[in-house]
């Protein structure tokens, strides 16, 4: 495993996004700079008034001077802040928008491959909480870090400067708070890690118990799903604790020490000032300044805090970006003139990166040939790797072994963008995104003008049979997808199947898109189909008989192998095994790790 970056590394990764806004940054932090000068001088003048004014015979002109002066430097103060603020919050926002935008696109371009592994609440959490703390670290943290220790320096010279033998005692104090410091940096990092990881698991439990939820109340399973939640919630809180005491335990320490400090350096300046070694005025400037630099010695903690936290989201957003993405365009894509359409299979071979060694390729040699305009149906048992292999067509994953050619053409040798226009697919589990209908089916659909648009949505509403959008409220206009209108799986199906014909693509991959379809409106659409995919090379899972009768050809998927391929007439007559998926086909579906006994029997 990589070994955890360190701060420095950590923090150098935010340079490019930080370079535009830098000049900003640092007008913000000269502000915050001369604020804190400003706060400084207030003792100083405070040391003037108590040595010149407040001694027998002293001018009271100077009080009203000194004190208008205390008010000049404290309303410029004030001022100051609110210029850092000003100068700092836009620029930070922007950064955060960027990065989020970033983050959205490198999730876009990941493979499927990674969402597998990813839970969604890590990717939510990783998008919104940790850049919304990266980017309050940066319009605030950061800066105050920077001021809070300048002042502190700035502040301990003076505090020498006015009497060195003082200074040092209160110095005294800084020692045991570095050495604590440097176990808090340690711990508080570790534990800041642990929340905001599980912060993200409980985020992908909301997600999944929200949209499992017809699931959960169907099976009365919601008092064990808010048992789970309350255990992770659970684990997050007793974390949250230790956090807080770590960093409780940190202040105590910055806290008490300088006070513990200041009482002693009180009791030797008072030695001092009786024997007269210090004057009183510079006694006073003293404790004056010790009291301003105390206030961000104390501040330190919870600003270390806030940077370790921010560390942490830095490294959590960068190892989503620095996830590379296998799936990409060649340097130099391959442009057939005119596309075809023939698709073949030659010697593919695929594991999932998470399929055991033992378990063997899931398409293991897979042979495959579907000339130009044919609708070819794939059939095997329940688990043989019908939708693993039609996912490669699209390359959502790549084949691990042999290749696909399209027309001839390696597809890994494609324009990513040009294969997904030549190459349109249909799940059996379909999504729309929150948006109008007409959006969701159009989503791949390239025409010139809003005519063409309109006629080609008709058109595939039509094959597939979705004339039901026309009875939505709006009409195509009907707003669907999570935020809108809910829609039975049959009809959310049909609009997945309009979206696919809509694409006019050269391949039409269909994995099992009419299972939730009747039966008469799966002969409607097949019918329609078969018109409008003459010419469209179509790959379509079947897992009923009636979509078979789709194909011009069905091939066999077994054991990981094409092992047969002819039309539905020529694999019952000559295949035993086609029989008993068929038959299996038109009963329950088998589970390959059924086995095979009722094979027998069938044949
Ligand atoms: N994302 C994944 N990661 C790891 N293994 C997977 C993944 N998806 C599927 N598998 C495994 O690959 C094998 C083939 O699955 P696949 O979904 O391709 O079968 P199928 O023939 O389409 O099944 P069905 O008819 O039930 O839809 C199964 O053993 C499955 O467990």
């Amino acid at each position: 495993m990589k070994p955890a970056p360190t701060l420095r590394e950590s923090m150098k990764r935010l340079y490019p996004h930080v370079r535009p806004i830098a000049p900003r940054l640092l007008l913000g932090l000269l502000c915050a700079l001369a604020a804190s000068v400003m706060a400084l001088a207030i003792p100083q003048v405070l040391r003037v008034l108590v040595n010149d004014s407040l001694t027998p015979g002293g001018s009271a002109s100077g009080v009203w001077l000194a004190a208008g002066l205390v008010l000049l430097l404290g309303v410029l103060e004030a001022a100051l802040i609110a210029l850092r603020r000003q100068f700092v919050i836009g620029p930070a926002t922007s950064v955060e928008t960027g990065m989020r935008t970033s983050f959205y696109r490198h999730l876009q371009e990941l493979p499927v491959e990674f969402h597998d592994r990813w839970g969604s609440g890590q990717l939510l959490s990783r998008a919104m909480s940790d850049l919304n703390l990266m980017r309050r670290w940066m319009a605030f943290g950061l800066i105050m870090l920077v001021v809070t220790s300048l002042t502190v320096g700035i502040g301990v010279v003076v505090m020498f400067l006015t009497n060195w033998i003082l200074a040092l005692i209160f110095l005294a104090a800084a020692v045991p708070i570095m050495i604590y410091g440097f176990r808090f940096r340690t711990s508080y990092s570790r534990v800041s890690r642990r929340s905001q990881d599980q912060a993200g698991d409980l985020a992908t439990a909301v997600e999944e118990s929200v949209h499992g939820i017809r699931v959960l109340k169907a099976f009365g399973r919601s008092g064990e799903a808010l048992d789970a939640f309350n255990e992770q919630a659970e684990q997050l809180r007793r974390t949250e604790i230790v956090k807080a005491k770590s960093l409780a335990n940190f202040s105590l320490v910055v806290t008490l020490l300088p006070e513990l400090a200041l009482g002693a350096s009180l009791v030797v300046g008072v030695l001092l000032a009786s024997s007269g070694q210090v004057s009183i005025g510079a006694l006073v400037a003293f404790f004056a300044t010790a009291a301003v630099v105390a206030g961000p010695v104390e501040f330190i903690g919870p600003l270390l805090a806030m940077t370790f936290t921010a560390k942490t989201a830095i490294d959590r957003h960068y190892e989503v970006m620095e996830t590379r993405n296998p799936i990409t365009s060649p340097a130099a894509p391959a442009r057939p003139s005119e596309p075809r359409g023939e698709l073949a299979f030659e010697d593919v071979h695929f594991r999932y990166p998470d399929t055991q060694d033992a378990a063997g390729d899931i398409l293991n040699g897979v042979e495959l040939r579907l000339r130009a305009g044919e609708t070819l149906a794939l059939v095997g048992v329940t688990g043989s790797g019908k939708t693993t292999l039609v996912q490669l067509v699209p390359r959502l994953y790549d084949v691990t072994g042999g290749r696909i050619t399209l027309d001839g053409i390696d597809l890994r040798d494609f324009d990513l963008a040009d294969l997904r226009t030549l190459v349109a697919v249909a799940f059996e589990d379909t999504t729309l995104f929150s948006s109008s209908v007409r959006d969701n089916v159009l989503m791949g659909a390239r025409t010139e003008s809003d005519a063409d648009a309109e006629a080609l949505l008709a058109e595939a509403l039509e094959v597939a049979q979705a004339q039901f959008v026309y009875s939505l409220p709006l009409g195509a206009d009907t707003l669907i997808g999570e935020e809108g209108l809910s829609l039975s799986g049959g009809q959310r199906q049909r609009l997945a199947l309009a979206r696919a014909i809509a694409a006019q693509p050269r391949v039409l991959v269909l994995d099992d898109p009419l299972s939730a379809l009747d039966v008469r409106t799966e002969e409607l659409v097949e019918e329609r189909l078969r018109e409008v995919l003459r010419g469209t090379t179509t790959l379509v899972v079947a897992h009923r008989p009636s979509t078979v009768a789709l194909a011009d050809r069905v091939a066999l998927l077994q054991d990981g192998r094409i092992t047969d391929v002819g039309t539905h007439i020529e694999l019952l007559a000559r295949n035993d095994h086609y029989r008993y998926v068929i038959a299996s086909l038109t009963e329950e579906p088998v589970d390959l790790d059924s086995g095979y006994d009722d094979e027998e029997a069938l044949a």
